[in-house]
């Protein structure tokens, strides 16, 4: 499957749709993962928090596609922010998954009453340095956090991970991360199989395109130059929210997407100026 590229301010170079693997674990997990590179995915997205690096570290084994085809994204937890705890973290992150580096590595949360995240940062461009991990970001980072990481480090993350989807498109910080050359990816893209699917809007769009109102979602959240990393467990749906580069939304089905956006949009009030996660 020919999947369009994108490429970070530091130079690496991304598939435009990823896999997104929360709730992958066990063997199931490592079924699910393997049939995700089977259907065309070459970009993985995992967490510390996920219990399952292991997961994705067997999958990679078991298949026959080059680790050097594959993009493998991990997150460092709030409770590991401490300068020495965070590089420590990053090293087990990598024993989880048998690896000798991640391609990207992301502050999962800011977690900002906690207010360790610059110091979390600083962990991660010793770990860049070190050559445990290629490049770094964050996720779920508003401008203030950002701008706190670039004054007070000097270095920009390449990568923001933020929830977004039609219901909660993002507007601001969009435009934040564009102005900043930060590529912005999209969690929960299609809503986490919530009412999202079932919306009549979406319904009438992929009607018009005769495609699902996945794939309607993901198209659309490419053309806003964001980067979507879907999750199924099963591989028809995996190879359908890869199916995304044959057609094309007009600016007017844009907009009326965009137009879904709502002001209480998140789908569990995970608020990263208040929320906290460890
Ligand atoms: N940085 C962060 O804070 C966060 C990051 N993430 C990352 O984002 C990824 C994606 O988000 P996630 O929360 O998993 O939610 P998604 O929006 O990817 O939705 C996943 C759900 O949609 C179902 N599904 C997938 N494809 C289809 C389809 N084509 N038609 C109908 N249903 C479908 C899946 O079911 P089934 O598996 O049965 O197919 C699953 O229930 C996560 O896996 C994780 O990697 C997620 C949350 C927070
Ligand atoms: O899945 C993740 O990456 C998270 O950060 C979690 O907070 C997730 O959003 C969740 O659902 C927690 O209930």
């Amino acid at each position: 499957m020919n999947i369009p590229q994108l490429t970070t301010q530091d130079g690496l170079v991304l598939p435009a749709v990823g896999f997104g693997t929360y709730k992958l674990n066990g063997a199931l997990g490592v079924n699910a993962i393997t049939s995700a590179l089977a259907a065309g995915y070459r970009l993985l997205d995992t967490a510390y928090n996920y219990e399952n690096e292991g997961a994705v570290g067997a999958a990679l084994r078991q298949s026959p596609i080059d680790r050097s085809q594959i993009v493998v994204s991990s997150k460092l937890p709030g409770r590991y922010h401490h300068y020495q705890a965070a590089l420590q973290a990053i090293q087990e992150s990598l024993y989880r998954a048998g690896l000798d580096y991640y391609d990207l590595y992301l502050i999962h949360w800011p977690d900002p009453h906690q207010d360790l995240y610059v110091e979390a940062w600083q962990a991660l461009i010793t770990a860049q340095q070190l050559g445990l991990v290629k490049s770094i970001g964050v996720s779920n980072f508003l401008p203030e956090h950002i701008d706190r990481l670039i004054a007070e480090t000097g270095v920009s993350p390449v990568v923001n991970q933020i929830e977004l989807h039609p219901y909660f498109s993002q507007p601001k910080q969009r435009q934040y991360d564009q102005e900043h050359q930060i590529i912005t990816w999209a969690w929960s893209p299609i809503g986490r199989a919530s009412s999202l699917l079932q919306d009549p809007v979406i319904k009438g769009i992929a009607a018009e395109v005769h495609r699902s109102p996945s794939q309607v979602i993901l198209r659309w959240e490419t053309q806003l130059q964001v980067l979507p990393i879907p999750k199924s467990s099963h591989f028809q749906r995996q190879v359908e929210n890869l199916q995304l580069f044959d057609f094309e939304l007009s600016p007017a089905q844009m907009q009326t997407i965009t137009n879904l956006d709502r002001p209480n949009g998140r789908l569990q009030n995970q608020d990263p100026a208040v929320y906290e996660e460890f």
